[in-house]
């Protein structure tokens, strides 16, 4: 029932302290945000990834105090429902000029749903759907800058624009030689759209703020021509010097997909309005999920919350059922997957094999680690949920049963919104981006065979890339720790990623170690491991036998990446890192960087 009059005096001053709550928040998360600038020029890359990774933490943070405050000062608790009632629509005044209003209803659930109970979880009490809308918000202030800008360059002019463009952004650092890059993008430009007539309404859009990422920053727009649209990122680095260089001229959707991939870290970037950029980007890469893209710019519990949505809106909308995932099932983790939903599902299971000495919260931590990680484009991010709940009936009854007996603890089935709908309830899961598992792909190609082109290229590319991703990932300081193939996945656009966590390690962490010589010929003749091994030591020698059986993957591999099996590689990277190297993760194929002609080395340090 509507209440007709907003009485509860307490209400207004309830629905007002949550929304300073999310004020702070969002001014803390944007300030960490902009000075991510600063870094860049700076060229601080630790206090950029360590920004990187405080940043997502600053959320829940925020939903804590501001739950500990409501129950301190109003015992919110204890509230009747009519109050809160009230409170919702208070807050829903409060929202009308906000610029971050989706935001803002999505922290009003986090702290709510601390609060109330689960029956409560509709929409008369939380946005279960959203009731502002973000369409068409402008910062009026007189200082505001504009979400984006456009300029409108003619033929003679594109040069000295793309300049302007990038001016305008005032980097507190030289460029080496600004209109040279200006000029390569040009002329990467000119390629794109040639010699086409420029209708009325050529005009370059530039997104206003800079998306920072470990050690590069990106100027994201699009070029506009008549009915067509291109979009473009441009990649602005350090070059060895020290000095500022574009590095390449991204392309269309597919270049910006990768750029904003779900398996890379978060953006930095200072936005008042999320909503505007959000769809800006939208229009860049319209098969991109709005989650994503929310996600992409660290403002997770929003994707989150938009994933859910989407989530139940596809269930509304489609009747095919839960089933096991294909694949080789896991040892700790339990996945299942709705054919018609690209993602899988992971539920941590009860208990292990003796192998696997680990524990509910070690995974838990590993996953974390994944989260604040550098993600360098090689691990695909995960989201993680509490109590969802499932229509039973949408459930594969085999499933059932593998859930209730390697996870029982996870499992409830039950009506607990009293809607007479046997719910399944999953205690704790992640959700994360399904990909073909690397073992099913490759078997895809044997089963062909390989004297068939395609299928040689399909396990020839799988392996070269298999091999890239590890490299990646140790440049990133990750060890993967269990590098069968199952554990990687193909994407959309044919890229390797690792999605089993469970016994992943920071490379410095490790030791590793060639295997001994054997002292004896026991030793030799003995097909145990003879000799000690610590809990942390690694020998790459022995992965050969486990990854390469397939003498035709066997000779692939060698070729490119023999060196993996060699400790002086693992090892020489544990030494780079431990010395404060940070390396260069390019969202793009090395061969798109422009050829910049080489510098005479710096004489003071950069
Ligand atoms: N993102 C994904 N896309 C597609 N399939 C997946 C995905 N994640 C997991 N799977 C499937 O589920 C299986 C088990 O997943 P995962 O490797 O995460 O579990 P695990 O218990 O950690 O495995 P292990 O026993 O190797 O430690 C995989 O082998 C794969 O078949």
């Amino acid at each position: 029932m509507f209440p007709q009059r907003l009485d509860a005096p307490q209400a207004y001053d309830i629905a007002k302290a949550m929304m300073d709550g999310f004020n702070r928040h969002y001014r803390l998360f944007r300030t960490e945000s902009a000075r991510a600038k600063h870094r860049f020029e700076t060229a601080d890359w630790h206090g950029q990834q360590r920004a990187q990774r405080e940043r997502i933490e600053f959320y829940d943070l925020r939903v804590k105090e501001c739950t500990l405050r409501l129950e301190k000062e109003f015992r919110a608790g204890e509230q009747p429902m009519e109050v809160w009632h009230q409170v919702k629509l208070h807050y829903i005044g409060l929202l009308v000029n906000h610029h971050q209003p989706e935001l803002a209803e999505t922290f009003f659930n986090s702290v709510t749903t601390k609060i109330l109970h689960r029956t409560h979880f509709h929409n008369d009490f939380i946005f279960v759907r959203p009731a502002v809308s973000t369409e068409y918000i402008e910062n009026d202030e007189p200082a505001a800058r504009p979400t984006y800008r456009s300029y409108y360059p003619s033929r003679d002019t594109m040069h000295e624009t793309l300049t302007r463009i990038v001016d305008n952004f005032q980097l507190q650092r030289e460029f080496e030689d600004l209109s040279r890059d200006t000029g390569f993008v040009l002329a990467a430009i000119q390629r794109r759209i040639g010699n086409v007539k420029l209708r009325a309404n050529f005009q370059i859009q530039v997104l206003s703020s800079l998306f920072f990422r470990n050690k590069g920053a990106y100027v994201v727009g699009k070029v506009i021509n008549g009915f067509n649209e291109l979009p473009f990122a441009l990649p602005i680095l350090h070059n060895p010097q020290g000095k500022l260089v574009i590095d390449a001229a991204l392309f269309g959707e597919d270049d910006l997909q990768m750029l904003f991939s779900f398996a890379r870290a978060y953006f930095m970037v200072d936005m008042e309005i999320p909503s505007a950029y959000v769809q800006f980007l939208r229009s860049l890469m319209p098969r991109k999920p709005r989650a994503e893209l929310y996600n992409a710019l660290g403002l997770a519990k929003q994707g989150k919350t938009l994933f859910y949505r989407d989530f139940l809106y596809h269930l509304r909308h489609s009747s095919d059922k839960f089933r096991i995932a294909p694949g080789i099932k896991g040892m700790v983790m339990l996945v299942f997957d709705l054919p018609s939903f690209p993602f899988v599902f992971k539920i941590i299971k009860d208990y292990y094999p003796p192998q696997k000495d680990t524990t509910r919260e070690q995974i838990k931590g590993k996953y974390l680690l994944v989260k604040q990680h550098d993600r360098v484009g090689r691990m695909a991010d995960t989201l993680e949920y509490s109590e969802v709940a499932f229509p039973r009936e949408r459930f594969d009854d085999e499933l059932i049963a593998e859930i209730q007996k390697f996870a029982p603890s996870q499992l409830e089935i039950s009506d607990r919104d009293g809607d007479g709908q046997q719910e399944v309830i999953i205690k704790h899961l992640y959700i994360e981006r399904r990909m073909i598992p690397l073992n099913i792909y490759l078997q895809e190609a044997f089963d062909t065979g390989l004297q068939d082109t395609r299928a040689r290229e399909q396990m020839e590319r799988s392996v070269v890339e298999y091999g890239n991703a590890i490299k990646d990932l140790v440049a990133a300081n990750i060890f993967p720790g269990d590098m069968l193939w199952k554990n990687f996945g193909i994407t959309r656009n044919g890229k390797v990623v690792f999605y089993d966590y469970d016994e992943i390690e920071y490379l410095t962490d490790c030791n590793f170690r060639r295997v001994p010589a054997p002292r004896n010929e026991e030793d030799e003749m003995s097909g145990e491991i003879w000799y000690s091994v610590g809990p942390k030591d690694v020998f790459p020698e022995t992965f050969g036998p486990f990854l390469l059986g397939n003498p035709a993957v066997r000779d692939v591999f060698m070729q490119h990446h023999g060196d993996l099996l060699d400790p002086a590689f693992w090892q020489a990277h544990k030494e780079r890192i431990q010395a404060g190297h940070v390396h260069d993760v390019f969202p793009y194929d090395p061969e798109r960087r422009f050829a910049h002609p080489p510098q005479a080395p710096a004489t003071a340090a950069a």
